[in-house]
């Protein structure tokens, strides 16, 4: 019999592709013949025009950016996980915790119907749901996100065992209602429940609609009266515990705590940025789980198997200890047709996410992420393996994570791998400790944002954090499971598309001229040449517009001037 110890609890398969790899070095070899003819043009006639030094320029920066692409293409890979085999060696109550956090911004944008969704398809995933807390950042500080929770949470008490009871597939219940079900319990007892379920979630769906169509009249009483006269960007720290697994019950419903932190018009709020590093401190004083899901408020859970699919990776004793983080591709189910503006990514996630699958791993993306906290807090691979004790003093401990006294515990018990900070005291009464650590006084002078944690600076975060965990010798996952792991709401129009994409381009941009730029990590730190040089095709995403634009406006100029910057062809008879 095989040892169930020595089977691997997941696998990296690498993809063939050789008839493109082929057709990829053609090209490249076109470039480099073009660009052998600007030379020998130029030095056999001496003439060297602007235009001609345009197009040289724009033609050898295609030619590095194919260069840069084609090694990232390179030798894709993706993983096969083994969920039963991790179920077979961990009894259920050994099963390590996990922290989700859900981030929303905007209650106009992201209306407080798509965040509960996102929240209650958490709520519902199939793990143990003591060992689960589920956390939501509401940047826009509004009431009726936290309205639509509290309502959600009595709705989840029907919703998260009618989803078990029936091994339904889509847990957020919007998608659930809009698909026709196929399920295969026909019975009347499965029936009746359903339109039972149906019926109330059509109830809260009126209940959200209602109460933001009459905003004015809203009662800002009992639970509610803290949201009285604040601003989106002027209030205190609000932590909430909507939901609380008193008896740490595996067949209950998670812990949820909704958290706004505090904004102030003087204080920088580091947009999503600022806010995962709240939620990583409120969950550390918390539950303080050895890994945390981040997932946007539009991205809703697909496989609720997801957590088991990610552990395999993470918990696998053979290759997963360098695994810092596990991502999920982001999928869409909103796509207009034959999407026009590129919205799906269809072509990243293939080649670029894959390939870079197959160097150091794949850049985080910002959602759909399973994070090992120690990384996150700034250890090495090899300080987990052989731990950190000694090195480092609560002083220095203070400086880097700040003042508070029970977080910084609840720190030093996460590098020792003890778990949960404060044992025995549940989440409502760490409230005034957990509005502490959300103000935004609290991170001045520490390490937050600077050395550690989500970093700052970019407003595509999630790049330089993924960066600067690899850099010290950390490695990432995919994890790409059947039926998909996530699947989120994708821009629709061109506009929204141009703002999102002007958005990371101008981040990616950013981060190439930083300190955390993929050159510097990689002669200085711990990134592979060759993932190095893929973090380079990312980054410089934003940059090769210039180039595009000037070498279309080139042949514009051309056409205008009757000139030519190409070879001509010449037909002899
Ligand atoms: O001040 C802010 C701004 C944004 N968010 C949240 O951050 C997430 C992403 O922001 P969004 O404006 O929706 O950006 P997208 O372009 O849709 O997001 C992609 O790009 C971001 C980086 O630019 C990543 O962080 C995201 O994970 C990725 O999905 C959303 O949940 C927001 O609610 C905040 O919590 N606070
Ligand atoms: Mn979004």
């Amino acid at each position: 019999m095989v040892n169930q110890e020595n089977l691997l609890l997941y696998e990296k398969i690498w993809i063939k592709r050789t008839l493109q790899r082929a057709i990829d070095l053609l090209i490249l070899l076109l470039l480099f013949s073009l660009l052998c003819y600007r030379i020998f043009f130029i030095i056999s006639n001496k003439t060297f025009t602007i235009p001609w030094f345009l197009a040289f320029s724009c033609e050898s920066w295609f030619t590095y950016t194919w260069i840069i692409l084609l090694n990232t293409k390179w030798s894709p890979a993706v993983t096969k996980t083994y969920p039963n085999r991790l179920l077979q060696r961990l009894p259920e109550n050994e099963l390590p915790c996990v922290d989700l956090f859900v981030t929303t911004a905007d209650p106009v944008l992201e209306p407080p119907i798509i965040t509960l969704n996102t929240v209650l398809s958490l709520l519902a995933l199939d793990y143990p749901a003591n060992k689960l807390a589920c956390y939501v950042s509401d940047d826009g500080c509004s009431v009726f996100t936290f309205y639509g929770l509290l309502e959600a949470s009595k709705f989840a008490k029907f919703w998260v065992p009618f989803c078990k009871k029936y091994n339904i597939q889509v847990r957020a219940p919007f998608r659930y209602f809009s698909q026709v079900t196929n399920s295969d319990d026909d019975s009347a007892e499965f029936k009746q429940e359903w339109l039972k379920m149906k019926d109330m979630y059509d109830n809260l769906s009126h209940k959200i609609e209602d109460v933001t169509r009459n905003s004015t009249s809203f009662q800002f009483e009992g639970e509610y009266a803290v949201f009285l006269n604040t601003e989106k960007r002027n209030h205190p720290s609000i932590v909430k515990v909507i939901l609380e697994n008193y008896d740490s019950l595996s067949d209950g419903l998670p812990h949820l705590i909704y958290i706004s932190r505090e904004k102030r018009p003087k204080y920088e709020h580091n947009y999503k940025a600022g806010a995962m590093n709240v939620l990583t401190r409120v969950s550390g004083l918390m539950t303080n789980a050895p890994f945390m899901l981040n997932v946007d408020c539009d991205m809703v859970v697909n496989n609720p198997k997801i957590i088991q699919h990610a552990m395999c990776i993470l918990m696998d004793s053979k290759n997963g200890k360098d695994v810092a983080f596990v991502q999920c591709f982001q999928q869409f189910y909103d796509g207009i047709k034959d999407d026009p503006f590129g919205n799906q990514w269809v072509a990243s996630f293939e080649y670029i996410i894959k390939g870079m699958g197959g160097l150091q791993g794949p850049f985080y993306g910002g959602t759909n992420t399973f994070h090992r906290r120690n990384a996150i807090y700034g250890l090495y691979p090899d300080e987990i393996q052989y731990g950190r004790k000694g090195k480092i003093t609560e002083k220095m401990l203070i400086q880097q994570f700040g003042s508070s006294k029970e977080f910084v515990k609840s720190v030093t018990h996460a590098f020792e791998g003890s778990g949960n900070s404060i044992d025995g005291i549940s989440p409502s009464n760490l409230l005034d400790k957990a509005i502490q650590v959300s103000d935004c006084g609290y991170e001045y002078g520490t390490s937050w944002g600077k050395q550690m944690c989500w970093l700052y600076g970019s407003i595509s975060e999630d790049v330089p954090t993924g960066l600067n965990m690899q850099r010290k010798g950390w490695r990432s996952e995919c994890c790409t499971p059947e039926p998909t792991a996530f699947m989120g709401c994708a821009p629709g129009g061109l506009l929204t598309t141009m703002i999102q994409q002007k958005r990371w381009s101008s981040g990616l941009t950013v981060v190439f001229f930083s300190k955390h730029s993929p050159v510097m990590c990689t002669l200085f730190g711990k990134i592979q040449f060759r993932a190095g040089l893929s973090y380079c095709w990312l980054t410089n995403w934003g940059l090769r517009s210039v180039f595009e634009v000037s070498y279309a406006a080139l042949v514009a100029y051309c056409i205008i001037t009757n000139t030519s910057i190409f070879p001509k062809v010449r037909f002899s008879h």
